[in-house]
């Protein structure tokens, strides 16, 4: 498939802005990163470039490890998509494979980001990219949770929760369950033209590719979409990393470590009860505002034991990384955990929602520990599932405080 010659300018039409070189920076820092075009493994596009001879790049919605993602125009269907362009390589292929899984087995998809349309472009390099035509979302709830309330945040919890439920349903692991893979619904925006997306989104900012990363093409910055718009139901999107039940995979580890289970760091493989560690991440983010596991390496493990009290399991002993940087104490059963002396700077689950919720009940405090602790439980085998949290009358109780 081809697109269009550059540039690209059918009817004098608004393709936003190349910033000058002392705003270049910003672009640069909030953009994919260059490298990666050098490489051959984006691929690069523009503003204005119309792909499968029917959808108008407008602008850029995000991007991520293996893709870039658009907001363009369906010029056939006259309605607004996100055009999902992954990196060169079986990456893209295997995403269409783990999509087409999803849409043969799992009964309800509605909280799940499936695709409408498939196509495969060429490359300036001649490389090949699968490009997934998906509706339009919103921002994920890793760019902007911590500017809305809690009243707003605590409920999308609730939908997340149904779209794993039914993706485990189906056998199917989604093993890179974070909050950048959650993605708010936003009004539709089909009918709004070009300038309107730009005023409410905000004006593409761009700098241009050199010829060694392929040109034309463009750098482009994110949208911003104002808070105004966001809506419910939240939606489980980029299922690229995605396996059915059992598949055992070279590396366990989820990166980045922020929301892996313990046990994927301690050479388990992933599983659906790891993605329920990783939605009790998403979980307290959501009602706390914050994450309440940060950062990465054995000072993340050393705050997460700090943060629930318990040490891990005996048996993971050996397993951790490469052997050497794990701590001894980590998993110590004497009964002396925590050591104050180690632990002491290590803020408890209790307090970090006295310091970030001062304002709920103690009823519904009771509730939230309950949620955390059993989804943060350490041994797979003892974390309680999707279907059984959907269950739970604390989650029940939990939500009726939202009114969900
Ligand atoms: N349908 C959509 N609507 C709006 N924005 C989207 C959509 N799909 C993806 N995005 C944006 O693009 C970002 C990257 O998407 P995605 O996580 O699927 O890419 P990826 O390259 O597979 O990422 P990762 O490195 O996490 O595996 C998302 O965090 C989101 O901001």
């Amino acid at each position: 498939m081809a697109s269009t010659p550059f540039p690209t300018n059918p009817n004098g039409g608004d393709f936003g802005d190349f910033v000058d070189s002392d705003d270049e920076c910003e672009v640069e820092t909030d953009a994919e990163p260059r490298m990666r075009y050098l490489q051959g493994l984006y691929c690069p596009l523009y503003i204005g470039e119309v792909l499968d001879s029917r959808y108008r790049i407008e602008h850029k919605l995000g991007w991520g490890g293996f893709s870039t993602v658009w907001l363009a125009h369906d010029v056939q269907e006259n309605k607004a998509v996100a055009l999902k362009v992954s990196v060169s390589g079986q990456r893209g292929e295997y995403e269409l494979a783990m999509q087409n899984v999803i849409i043969q087995t799992v009964r309800d998809t509605s909280n799940l980001v499936t695709y409408q349309a498939v196509f495969s472009l060429r490359g300036r390099q001649g490389s090949q990219h699968t490009v997934f035509v998906f509706p339009v979302r919103g921002p994920s709830l890793d760019t902007i949770c911590s500017r809305i309330p809690p009243t707003f945040r605590v409920p999308a919890a609730k939908h997340l929760l149904l779209g794993l439920k039914n993706l485990h349903n189906a056998g199917i692991v989604h093993r890179d369950l974070n909050s950048g893979a959650v993605l708010w619904s936003i009004d539709p925006i089909d009918h709004w033209t070009t300038a309107e997306k730009y005023q409410r989104l905000g004006r593409p900012r761009k700098v241009p590719l050199s010829e060694e990363e392929g040109i034309p093409g463009e750098l482009v910055e994110s949208v911003r979409f104002p808070p105004d718009l966001l809506r419910h139901p939240v939606c489980i999107c980029d299922f690229g990393l995605s396996i059915t039940s059992g598949t055992r995979v070279e590396n366990t580890v989820q990166l980045p470590p922020l929301f892996c289970a313990p046990e994927r760091l301690h050479g388990v493989f992933p599983s659906c009860a790891s993605d329920m560690w990783s939605f009790t991440c998403i979980f307290a983010k959501l009602y706390l505002g914050v994450e309440a596991i940060y950062g990465g390496g054995p000072s993340m493990i050393s705050r997460i034991i700090g943060m629930l009290g318990l040490p891990l399991p005996e048996h993971w002993r050996g397993y951790y990384g490469d052997g050497t940087t794990a701590h001894d104490w980590w998993y110590d059963q004497s009964g002396q955990m925590p050591r104050t002396d180690i632990l002491g700077g290590y803020e408890t689950l209790e307090h970090k929602i006295d310091r970030l919720r001062p304002e709920i009940s103690r009823d519904e405090r009771e509730h939230a520990l309950s949620i955390m602790y059993r989804g943060f439980a350490y041994l797979p085998e003892q974390r309680i599932t999707a279907a059984q949290l959907l269950e739970d009358p604390s989650f029940n109780a939990l939500m009726s405080y939202y009114n969900v």
